[in-house]
């Protein structure tokens, strides 16, 4: 791989673990003994450079994988396995990220400029060009929640685009405006290539992609099926569509079955193991080779998983916790209740008496 890279991913997988409502996740939490869920794999060990200055596109059917390849290149979310590089002084702005649905959407230019490190002069500075720009009229002044996916969209590259990001990454944010505001889009996104930044842009638009991207990359259930010049990549990925289309209802869903069951059956250890016989043939004198590898997969990985220790260490501090508030509210003092435990239940007069009032006053 080239070294002039901007971004660069190398083997960056994305696991989720299938919980069938939020009280099973927040009980596997606190669980010993945790009975097994059901895993997927959003990506299946994604390697790719980005070079400055460079458009790259990236396409690939619903589900296959970009908004959460952009999504961890942003930041917004970690990687499972894997190196994520993204060099030098660096902003990313990601469109659709980051919108506070409670907050207005003054105060969410706010809140993502300050984030973006700006201060709050500079933000006065850009206010009058973002509002300007979002042209969202009296909405400005209600919660996020209540704006349609254009208006989100809208607001979301007004601010992107005026924080002057040496990164944009660009989420299908221009499906979803009309015409015009899809042409005062592309007008930027041009002006931010002529300045030599670097973009990545996700989109369903074929057409969108060859206009803008230098080059491809196509993500398929969670692999990256090819990366290369736009129309190599376009044209490959059209005849997969073409081909996709001609199958009848039944074919359809068994080829998606089975790339889905691929994405659960995936094997991380089998891979990093690949990925250790790779390097290892490249560079037969390397030495450490497994240790390495498993460095590159895992060093620079926040792990979302609780080892079983600091689950029992949270569950400690949260049973402590509770028990001084409930020291607290009986009236006694910890060593009251350590020398004797049933004061627990018995609260002191003092606490009996709070928030009763005298009758005959
Ligand atoms: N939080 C999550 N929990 C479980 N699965 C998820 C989660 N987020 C994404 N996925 C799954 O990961 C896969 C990839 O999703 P992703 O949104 O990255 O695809 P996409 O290529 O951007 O799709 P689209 O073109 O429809 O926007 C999908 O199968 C999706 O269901």
């Amino acid at each position: 791989m080239a070294t002039d890279y901007k971004i660069k991913v190398q083997n960056v997988t994305k696991e989720y673990e299938l919980f069938k409502t939020q009280s099973d996740k927040l009980k596997a939490f606190f669980a010993l003994n945790r009975k097994p869920v059901p895993h997927f794999w959003s990506l299946m060990g994604i390697s790719l450079e980005i070079k400055a200055g460079e458009t790259m596109g990236l396409i690939g059917v619903n589900g296959s994988g970009k908004s959460t390849l952009s999504n961890i290149i942003s930041g917004i979310i970690p990687q499972t396995t894997g190196i994520v590089d993204v060099r030098g002084d660096t902003s990313i702005i990601a469109i659709g990220a980051g919108l506070r649905g409670n907050l207005t959407g003054l105060e969410n230019i706010r809140l993502k400029a300050l984030m973006q490190g700006l201060t709050n002069e500079e933000i006065d500075q850009l206010m009058d060009d973002i509002v300007s720009f979002a042209d969202i009229g009296d909405f400005l002044y209600q919660p996020v929640k209540s704006y349609s996916s254009g208006m989100k969209s809208r607001l979301g590259f007004s601010i992107a685009v005026h924080v002057n990001p040496d990164i944009l990454i660009i989420d299908e944010a221009l499906s979803v405006g009309d015409d015009t505001f899809y042409q005062k889009c592309v007008d930027k996104i041009t002006e931010f290539k002529e300045e030599g930044k670097t973009i990545i842009f996700v989109s369903h638009s074929l057409k969108q992609i060859e206009m803008l991207c230098d080059r491809v990359a196509w993500i398929h259930y969670g692999t990256l099926k090819q990366v290369g010049p736009t129309a190599d990549v376009v044209k490959n990925y059209k005849s997969f569509v073409k081909w996709f289309k001609n199958l009848d209802k039944k074919e359809k869903k068994h080829f998606q079955r089975r790339m889905k069951e691929a994405q659960k059956a995936f094997d991380i250890d089998a891979y990093q193991a690949e990925a250790v016989a790779v390097r290892q043939e490249a560079n037969p004198e390397e030495k450490n080779v497994a240790a390495k590898v498993k460095h590159d997969f895992y060093g620079s990985v926040i792990s979302e998983k609780m080892s079983g220790g600091n689950r029992v260490l949270t569950f400690a501090v949260l049973a402590l916790f509770v028990l001084f508030c409930w020291v607290n509210v009986s009236g006694h003092s910890l060593s009251e209740v350590v020398t004797n435990p049933t004061n627990l239940i018995h609260p002191t007069e003092h606490v009996s008496v709070v928030g009763s009032y005298d009758k005959s006053k």
